[in-house]
């Protein structure tokens, strides 16, 4: 059997929970990523998340698990997978363009200094900085040090790419922004992406499958969403297909709904769902006895 560029088998994270008993934030998360894949996360606060990508990253540990990329184990953090925090942790002293350098530098020992340039002045340039190259991360906005994090990560060409929530400190017009010029340097690399949102309508733009948790404790991966809308995509355009109102729907339902007691696949495996050929679960038509119960609640 063809195995999947990341394999992820059993994972849980338990924490005591201070009363001398243990409490499971998640359990049993399995899925798969195929190589070029723009997967996102969503799910409740709390439900473990940032942790999963913790650990994706290799900058925690699961309490039991798996977790195999390009069919070997992954053991603490590596070059191989590049992470990007809400809060762009840039270094305060080097310019836009020296950030970018330092990491490409670190990448490929090998490269001369000018095909180091070139290779960062290209990355820079996909999200709009080109103009910026020589200043301090001091003297740019919000918005333009996360773009530089974005560019940073990707010029790393990482093998995974873990962005948990980075639009999150944002506004909603950077957001915007940034959202397109994040679909544009996606488009241009299509590397493996996995990430986490609370955003509905960022994950359908970005993603091709979005991944929904229950709510912890005891959380789980419970369905894998298929975004059936073609690529390239923009924010002026993808709500003019129909499939992305299905989808929305599809996501808000199962946030508002049904987050509580969804369960994956009895193997553990997510349930794929395609809402855009239709509601996979429809809300269940209350019956003259289940409505009868409501009423008398
Ligand atoms: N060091 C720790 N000790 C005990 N519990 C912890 C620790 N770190 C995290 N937790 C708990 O683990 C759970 C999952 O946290 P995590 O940050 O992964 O959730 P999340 O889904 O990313 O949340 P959010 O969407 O709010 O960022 C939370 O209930 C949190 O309180």
């Amino acid at each position: 059997m063809s195995k999947s560029f990341l394999e992820v088998d059993g994972l849980s994270k338990v924490y005591p929970d201070g009363q001398g008993n243990e409490f499971t934030v998640f359990e049993d998360i399995r899925f798969s990523l195929e190589k070029g894949e723009f997967v996102c996360i969503i799910g409740h606060s709390g439900c473990g998340k940032s942790t999963i990508l913790n650990v994706l990253a290799g900058l925690d540990e699961a309490s039991s698990g798996n977790l195999v990329m390009s069919g070997k184990e992954v053991i603490g953090p590596s070059l191989d997978r590049g992470v990007v925090f809400q809060n762009y942790s840039l270094l305060p002293w080097k310019t836009t363009l020296n950030n970018i350098v330092f990491a490409v530098r670190a990448r490929w020992p090998s490269w001369s200094k000018e095909k180091v340039r070139e290779h960062s002045e290209r990355y820079l340039k996909m999200v709009g900085l080109d103009h910026a190259l020589d200043r301090k991360p001091s003297q740019l906005s919000g918005g333009m040090r996360q773009r530089v994090s974005i560019a940073r990560a990707f010029a790393t060409q990482p093998e995974l790419l873990l962005l948990d929530e980075p639009f999150g400190a944002l506004d909603a017009l950077t957001r915007g922004v940034i959202q397109d010029e994040l679909v544009k340097i996606w488009e241009e690399t299509r590397q493996t992406v996995f990430m986490i949102t609370h955003d509905v309508d960022e994950a359908i733009l970005l993603s091709d499958r979005i991944f929904l948790m229950s709510n912890g404790p005891n959380a789980r991966i419970a369905e894998s969403v298929k975004v059936d809308v073609p690529h390239p995509r923009s924010r002026a355009t993808i709500f003019q297909n129909p499939a992305y109102h299905k989808t929305r729907d599809y996501l808000v339902d199962f946030l508002v709904n049904r987050s509580g007691a969804a369960l994956p696949e009895d193997d553990g495996s997510p349930k794929f769902v395609e809402p855009a050929k239709g509601m996979a679960k429809p809300a269940p038509t209350p019956t003259e006895e289940s409505a009868a119960k409501a009423v008398n609640a």
